[in-house]
């Protein structure tokens, strides 16, 4: 029997596929791809299939029930959707889709500054929100921005502190992937009918930190800490929260997993903010071994690029229906209760390097 369409994609990696067959070439690697020789985004899956989970059996806990607070933020499981940039490359609804499928998944979504519709438009579609923010060396343009964010109805600011230039990725290059397609552009960026250039500034440091703390209330989550150091600076300089991050290997190649780094800043802040970790995750249990070594809660960024590749809003619900469903078997299978019953207890080590 010959099949004539695909099956439907029964986990998050069987979107990637699916995905790839509907977009552009450039488009496809625009997403996918990491920096140079791509370790970086090998290493986040590879992480999480070298650490094993060892179940605790007999504990009679029932369902396990999902639901987190993050930042005084409720969702209905401890899964957010990563910032990332240009939807409409993805589908013509572009993000009012993706925040459309969080608000029904009640999970949060951190908008990405480079979103290709406004935050405004965005908020509109009912989900919960975070806003993430490169720091422009024009404070004045940054300023209107948190403005914006706040009045949308963000709740936290995420500032992506990874990215003091953008990195090198080679499939653009191969592709001449350099701008954005006609009719597609930066829509929080457009003043007075043009559009601003998008600034990767070498220039930001911790005094911008504090100066955005002077600028909103907001809570600020930092995201793209790997080193314990600046794990403890950021508490220092008052941060509310650290995304443990290497920006799905975009930005600096060879930089370890972001799992393998989570254990070191949880140690480094003891607690003091929350901590929330991506790059890799695919799978429930991933889901399970980041709350084990350390975090609240787990982002996603390509996974869900991939749904609203293939079915827009209804693309992403569906990967987010899966993990959660995945995060509630393990959970299971553990013997937890709930996420803040997941201890490193669970955890039986590295079985391999
Ligand atoms: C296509 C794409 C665009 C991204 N754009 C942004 C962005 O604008 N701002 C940001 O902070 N991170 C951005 N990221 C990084 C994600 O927030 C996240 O760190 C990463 O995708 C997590 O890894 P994963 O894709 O393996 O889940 C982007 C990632 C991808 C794949
Ligand atoms: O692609 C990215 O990962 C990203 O963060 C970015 C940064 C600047 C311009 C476009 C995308």
């Amino acid at each position: 029997m010959t099949r004539e369409t695909a099956p439907a994609p029964v986990n998050l990696r069987d979107f990637e596929p699916a995905a790839r067959a509907r977009l552009d070439p450039a488009h496809y690697d625009y997403f996918a791809g990491g920096a140079q020789d791509e370790i970086t985004v090998a290493a986040n899956e590879a992480a999480f299939r070298r650490h094993t989970l060892v179940p605790r059996i007999l504990r009679g806990q029932g369902a396990p029930r999902l639901e987190v607070t993050v930042l005084g933020e409720s969702a209905s499981m401890p899964i957010l959707l990563a910032p990332t940039a240009f939807h409409r490359l993805a589908h013509p609804d572009a993000e009012r889709a993706t925040a459309r499928a969080a608000a029904e998944a009640g999970v949060i979504m951190i908008a990405a500054m480079l979103s290709t519709v406004t935050i405004e438009q965005i908020a509109a579609c009912g989900a919960k929100l975070w806003f993430q923010l490169y720091i422009q060396p024009d404070l004045d343009f940054t300023a209107s921005l948190v403005r914006r964010a706040e009045d949308a109805g963000c709740r936290a600011l995420v500032v992506t502190a990874d990215s003091p230039a953008l990195g090198r990725n080679e499939r653009g290059d191969r592709n001449r992937f350099h701008d954005l397609p006609p009719g597609i552009h930066c829509a929080n960026m457009e003043e007075e009918g043009k559009v601003r250039q998008v600034v990767l500034s070498p220039d930001i440091s911790w005094r911008h930190v504090d100066w955005l703390k002077e600028t909103t209330s907001l809570p600020i989550v930092l995201k793209g800490v790997l080193h314990p150091e600046d794990a403890r600076l950021a508490v220092e300089h008052g941060v509310d929260g650290l995304i443990v991050s290497n920006h799905g290997g975009r930005q600096l190649d060879t930089v370890p997993a972001s799992l393998d780094r989570l254990p070191l800043v949880a140690e480094a802040v003891g607690g003091t903010v929350p901590l929330l970790l991506d790059g890799g995750v695919r799978r429930g249990t991933d889901v399970v071994k980041a709350l084990a070594l350390g975090a609240a809660a787990a982002a996603i960024g390509r996974p869900a690029l991939w749904g609203l590749a293939v079915a827009g809003q209804a693309g992403v619900e569906r990967v987010l229906e899966l993990l959660r469903n995945e995060l509630a078997n393990a959970l299971t299978l553990c013997g937890a209760a709930s996420p803040a019953d997941v201890t490193d207890g669970l955890l039986g080590g590295v079985a391999w390097k």
